[in-house]
């Protein structure tokens, strides 16, 4: 099978190296933390200073103005989040942000690429575990350079459910978040877990260690590359109501099987979240 985004696939993984030994280098002086939009929505200066590495080094490489770029701290800084047919990185420089500042030991960089608004291939690189995730359409999903697949747990009642709360602290949305938890967990299931980076919870389920991970909330950053990760080890991805998987949506269920993700879906309170292509954009 032809393979035209090799020298961007293998460009990646490098760069996702390079920029998680920035972030444990970082990790091991003062953190400057600061925060976007809310109080417990926080950023540092090594977020900005990851992805301006990250994405310094992909034009470096392939030139500026030929490739597009959605990056999480660029978005906030009012660039567009708007995704078109044009080669494009999406980028999480530091997905798991409050794990880096509090030391909990889940942070990943997410580098996704899409062309023609198909995503191409994801890297995730869980750099305190030093664990390199990585796929490409149609070849198949890798951790360390070992193949990984979705687990074959198909008992609902034999399954580790992945979730997370997000920023928003509003009443109605925690209510919303914990109700669904609740019935997810009195199903009953064997567990619920969170590990603070949506991009690591795909690769824990591309690597079948749980068996569906779904958030409504998330960014395309922080799930682009995982999304091609799950597909490419056996597992899919949906919408919340059970229809298509929609990147810019901020909503999502990722799953090892239909069955699982289907039995999930019944539980979830959706709530309404602005889309990514929808965020008000720097004039
Ligand atoms: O660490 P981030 O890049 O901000 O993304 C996190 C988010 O902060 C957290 O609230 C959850 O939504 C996670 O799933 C994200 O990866
Ligand atoms: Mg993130």
């Amino acid at each position: 099978m032809e393979d035209p985004w090799k020298r961007e696939f293998e460009f990646a993984v490098e760069v996702a190296r390079k920029a998680g030994a920035e972030i444990r280098k970082a990790g091991e002086s003062e953190i400057r933390v600061m925060t976007k939009s809310c109080t417990v929505d926080l950023v540092t200066k090594t977020d900005e200073r990851v992805e301006k590495i990250i994405i310094g080094s992909l034009k470096e490489e392939f030139g500026e103005g030929t490739h597009c770029f959605i990056g999480e701290e660029s978005v906030a800084k009012g660039e567009a989040c708007v995704l078109t047919d044009k080669p494009t990185w999406i980028i999480d420089p530091v997905d798991g942000t409050t794990n880096f500042v509090h030391g909990f030991p889940f942070v990943a960089v997410s580098i996704g690429f899409a062309v023609n608004k198909e995503l191409e291939f994801g890297v995730v690189y869980s750099c305190l575990e030093d664990k390199m995730y990585k796929a490409q359409k149609g070849k198949g999903a890798f951790c360390n350079d070992e193949p990984i697949q979705v687990s074959d747990v198909q008992d609902i009642k034999k399954s580790i459910i992945i979730s997370e709360h997000g920023v928003d602290r509003s009443p109605e949305k925690v209510t919303k978040i914990f109700s669904t938890m609740q019935k997810i967990l009195c199903i009953p299931v064997h567990g619920l877990r969170g590990s603070g980076t949506a991009a690591t919870n795909m690769c824990l389920v591309a690597c079948g260690a749980v068996e569906a991970f779904f958030e409504i909330g998330i960014h395309c950053w922080d799930i682009a590359a995982g999304a091609v990760i799950v597909k490419e080890a056996g597992g899919l991805l949906l919408d919340v109501n059970g229809g298509p998987f929609d990147l810019m949506s901020r909503r999502m269920v990722s799953a090892n099987s239909d069955t699982i993700a289907q039995r999930i879906i019944k539980e979830i309170e959706i709530f309404p979240v602005v889309r990514d292509d929808a965020l008000v954009q720097k004039k």
